[in-house]
């Protein structure tokens, strides 16, 4: 790269505009939606569709709800043409739905551009030519004027020969194509003139297409020369102000969304940003933007996956995993802190408040998409994460200090392996730690009864492949238990939670315990249909753990003070 840029590249002229309104504008509704996805999203394909791929992409372009389609640039080739006529004599348009056509202004291409579309109930007819200085002097070899009188006699020749089949009701659209780089006093004329020989009225309207053929500047420019034109154009009123933002500088979103507040009324793009170079503009993106900030798209994107696989599989082309409101990874978490707070806004949301989730800028349900995507455990997560997945997979709640605890856990596996953590392979790794730890004391079974006014418990273990009965009371299952361990074992906090429902549904229980004399503190948890038989396990489970974790002779003054317990209490 040149160490010196401004030897090769200039900034873009600002327009002089200093009294523009569009920055104090708000979008209160969506604007005209025509998807190019036909004509200029095929002309940028490895392989332009085949004519099926293009019926099926039609057929969802229209399902979503968009009512002008730029189906083809028909004189461009023989498939071009007969899509077009196949529409048509098909009977595939559906009556609410507008068909539309590109050509250059050139005759012999306008005459079979029109003939693609004779007998169509409604049709636009879009005829561009270039009106940037370096393609009238570089690519015409024109003066402005004769580039304006190419313009104007295309348009009239469209004209004459719409006249000619008034069945058709036709609609013009013209396109000063390379738009962006073309001095704004030209536009305006060569606009002005199309309109005038198009014969435009209110009722009959020319659509003026201004397109962002390359984006040359940052979107308030973009702005800037919608809004100089929207208060320019001789003609207003007769004029259906459009835009066709392309995304050089991966902006077309933006610059869309500023041309609509400077003036603009129609916007034409692609799905999912296909088209020319970098693309067009993503039409959902701009809709769901829209939808987002309170305004009816009039576009449906409740299955979005679906939508999403129908156009990959017609363009072939992938859609990036972090592609705005479709990606695979766009409602993923990966982050601990954005785990913690998605988890907490997901829990806070009611159905009926506005929306309000943190790092989530829309609902996921809306779009189709599930909440158990949304996040996912790798070694940046934190333990939001990992509990909002054991929960939503497994309907297990963990206790908060038991979250941190599970979570250095999980934080070594995914260290040590470097890859993501599904929520079968977290189940595994939390049974593993809580529920079946290495054991120096196997739970047998207990008898739980009444003692006078206090709980009786008998409690039947094996240490060293040897039974003990230990025999406990207390004013209930806790305390009758941790008497029957010989008092070594304190329990610092008890919890327990229902997993599942109705017959199916069984008992967590969670205790943290410390031994005398022993550092530590480990949390147990067991799972058990009996709420009681879930806490001998869960304290069962707490003591093992905290014994993996000393040295084998502290271990086993352990276990001889517990066998010493039986010998006091039998
Ligand atoms: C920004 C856009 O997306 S514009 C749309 C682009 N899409 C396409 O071009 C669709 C596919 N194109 C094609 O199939 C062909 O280019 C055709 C059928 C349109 C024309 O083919 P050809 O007649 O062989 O011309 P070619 O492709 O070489 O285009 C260059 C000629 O078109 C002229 N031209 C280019 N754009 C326009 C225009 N909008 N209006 C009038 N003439 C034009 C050029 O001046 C050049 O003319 P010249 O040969 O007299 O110097
Ligand atoms: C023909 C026009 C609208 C076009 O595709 C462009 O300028 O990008």
């Amino acid at each position: 790269m040149l160490k010196q840029p401004n030897t090769k590249y200039r900034s873009f002229p600002k327009v002089q505009l200093a009294d523009r309104t569009w920055p104090d504008r708000v979008i209160t509704q969506a604007p005209i939606w025509m998807s190019t996805d036909l004509r200029d999203g095929n002309q940028a394909l490895f392989e332009p569709m085949t004519a099926e791929r293009k019926m099926r992409l039609f057929k969802k372009l229209v399902d979503i709800g968009i009512k002008e389609i730029e189906v083809a640039f028909p004189s461009a080739s023989q498939t071009e043409f007969d899509f077009v006529r196949t529409l048509i004599d098909g009977g595939h348009v559906p009556a609410d739905v507008t068909i539309e056509v590109l050509t250059q202004a050139r005759e012999h291409l306008i005459r079979r551009t029109m003939a693609s579309l004779y007998g169509a109930r409604r049709a636009i007819v879009h005829v561009y030519n270039a009106t940037a200085r370096p393609f009238r002097e570089i690519v015409f070899g024109m003066s402005p004027d004769q580039v304006i009188a190419m313009a104007v006699s295309s348009v009239k020749l469209v004209r004459e020969l719409a006249e000619a089949h008034p069945k058709t009701e036709w609609v013009l659209e013209y396109s000063p194509e390379a738009f962006t780089g073309t001095e704004l006093e030209f536009a305006r004329d060569i606009c002005d003139a199309v309109v005038e020989a198009w014969g435009a009225t209110p009722e009959r309207k020319v659509i003026l297409n201004l397109p962002a053929t390359v984006e040359m500047a940052t979107p308030n420019v973009y702005a800037d020369q919608i809004e100089w034109m929207h208060r320019n154009l001789s003609r207003r009123d007769d004029i259906v102000l459009s835009v066709h933002p392309h995304n050089d500088r991966g902006s077309a979103i933006a610059a869309a969304e500023l041309a609509l507040m400077a003036g603009a009324e129609r916007v034409e793009g692609c799905l999912f940003g296909n088209g020319e170079r970098t693309g067009n503009v993503d039409l959902v993106t701009l809709a769901l933007n829209l939808y987002t900030q309170g305004v009816d798209p009039g576009l449906d994107f409740s299955n979005i996956n679906d939508i999403a696989r129908t156009v990959e599989d017609c363009i072939r082309l992938p859609i990036h995993p972090r592609h705005p409101y479709v990606g695979d990874l766009v409602f993923t978490a990966f982050s601990g802190s954005h785990q913690d707070a998605i988890k907490k806004g997901l829990a806070h949301q009611r159905p009926d408040a506005f929306w309000e989730v943190p790092y989530l800028p829309i609902d996921p349900a809306d779009l189709g998409r599930s909440y158990d995507a949304i996040i996912r455990v790798n070694s940046q997560s934190g333990k939001g994460g990992i509990a909002y997945l054991l929960e939503s997979a497994y309907g297990l709640s963990l206790p908060r200090r038991l979250q941190v605890e599970f979570s250095s856990v999980v934080q070594r596996h995914a260290d040590a392996t470097g890859a993501e953590i599904m929520p079968d392979e977290l189940w595994r790794m939390f049974s593993e730690e809580y529920l079946e730890p290495a054991t120096t004391i196997r739970y047998l079974e207990h008898h739980l009864f009444e003692h006078g006014a206090a709980q009786g418990m008998r409690l039947m273990l094996e240490t060293n492949g040897r039974r003990i009965t230990l025999m406990g009371e207390g004013n209930g299952p806790i305390d009758a238990v941790v008497h029957a361990l010989g008092g070594m074992v304190r329990v610092q906090s008890y919890e327990e939670r229902s997993m599942g429902q109705g017959s199916d549904a069984r008992a967590a229980a969670f205790v943290e315990i410390a031994i005398d004399d022993i550092p530590g503190i480990r949390y147990g948890a067991g799972i058990h249909a009996n709420i009681v038989t879930a806490s001998v396990l869960a304290i069962v489970g707490a003591l093992n753990r905290i014994l993996n974790r000393i040295e084998p002779e502290a271990r086993e003054a352990v276990v001889a003070m517990l066998e010493k317990s039986v010998r006091q209490v039998a």
